[in-house]
């Protein structure tokens, strides 16, 4: 589903942050009690649209201080879970606790601690950039004062300087996208839920997006990040779950997915000619896996090490044989998605 500006309506968050925030008139509550234990648990979640199972039995630990990614192509289920976990939607079967505390659609108190940016731009077309930022963050600070330096922070941190009088439609997509997530991160939550934050944005405003979730993880919120781009993933997440049709497929940090499967690193050497003893030499080396030579071009499988590449070449130098292009590319979790379900994550 991509985010579009057709979509830019405050209707959607409002009801959202109403229902996160319990309304302007919510009692501010103390942080309730979450130490050693998981600031996101969920067990069994099933949830069913009609004929469509959209979480299996989804189970997920997120511990706090983790960036936590959650990715899995469109369609396995990622924004059927955070609404679950955010009591937007009903679900059939299953618990989720947050903070340590059992979750349900009357606790205000845990909802005021969590940021939402949602996967379709939601902000008022009527209200400038910074009316926009200051009704959302009003949700949940009644403070003038504070609410001022909140929405200050907030524009400072979206990169939004001089746009602060521009209504939503003069603003570019990547603008649009960073109004939105100034929006959801006003009122420094604790805990903040990103829904593809990154469709259909421009390169600059991607990193600049990328680059503000650190600072937020840096300065103490748990981040809870879904998408399909498993690049972002790698990049900014601590630990991640690989998702498809509704259910938990692998959990871990980048590198013990990795080690999971039998992914490794995949060479390519243009080579003009190339003997057949080399090759032979090539496959005995300990950590090759396979090695193939056709159409001038060796195509090497290796299993993960630091030294692949510098002993392949040294094999090519030691026969003499010349070559061109040189071409190594380290496991991906594409590669893990590609082993576990034997289809490709990439859409
Ligand atoms: N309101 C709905 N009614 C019926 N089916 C739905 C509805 N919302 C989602 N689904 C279905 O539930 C499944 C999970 O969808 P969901 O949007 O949670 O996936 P996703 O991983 O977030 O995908 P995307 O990246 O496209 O947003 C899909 O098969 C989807 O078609």
């Amino acid at each position: 589903m991509e985010a579009g500006r057709s979509a830019a309506t405050g209707d959607a968050r409002t009801k959202a942050a109403l229902e996160t925030a319990g309304g302007p008139r919510a009692p501010k509550l103390a942080g309730a009690p979450h130490e050693g234990r998981s600031i996101v648990a969920v067990d069994g979640l099933v949830k069913r649209y009609g004929e469509v199972l959209a979480l299996d039995h989804f189970n997920l630990r997120i511990e706090p201080g983790e960036v936590f990614g959650l990715l899995g192509p469109n369609g396995s289920g990622k924004t059927t879970a955070i609404n679950c976990m955010l009591q937007l939607l009903t679900f059939d079967k299953g618990t989720i606790e947050l903070f340590g505390e059992p979750m349900r659609p009357s606790r205000y108190d845990l909802k005021r601690r969590i940021g939402v940016v949602p996967q379709n731009v939601a902000v008022f077309e009527e209200l400038t950039v910074r009316e926009n930022i200051d009704y959302f963050c009003a949700l949940y600070v009644s403070d003038r004062a504070r609410r001022r330096d909140l929405v200050d922070e907030a524009v400072a941190f979206a990169g939004l300087e001089g746009y602060e009088r521009f209504r939503p439609r003069k603003l570019s997509g990547g603008l649009l996208r960073r109004l939105n997530i100034a929006c959801g991160i006003a009122h420094k939550p604790e805990l903040v839920f990103f829904d593809e934050p990154t469709v259909a944005v421009d390169p600059q405003s991607r990193n600049a997006i990328l680059e503000g979730i650190r600072q937020m993880n840096r300065a103490g919120s748990t981040v809870v990040y879904t998408s399909h781009y498993m690049e972002e993933v790698e990049e900014i997440c601590t630990r991640l779950m690989i998702m498809d049709r509704g259910r938990a497929l692998a959990t871990g940090t980048n590198a013990e997915l990795k080690a999971m499967v039998d992914a490794g690193e995949k060479i390519q050497v243009d080579v003009p000619e190339f003997p057949d003893a080399a090759l032979e030499r090539l496959r005995a080396l300990p950590h090759v896996r396979r090695a193939l030579y056709r159409d001038g071009v060796l195509e090497l499988a290796c299993a993960n090490g630091t030294h692949n590449l510098g002993d392949v070449l040294a094999v090519l130098q030691a026969f003499g044989a010349a070559f061109g292009r040189v071409w190594a590319e380290p496991p991906t979790l594409n590669d893990v998605f590609l082993e576990i379900t034997g289809t490709e994550l990439r859409d």
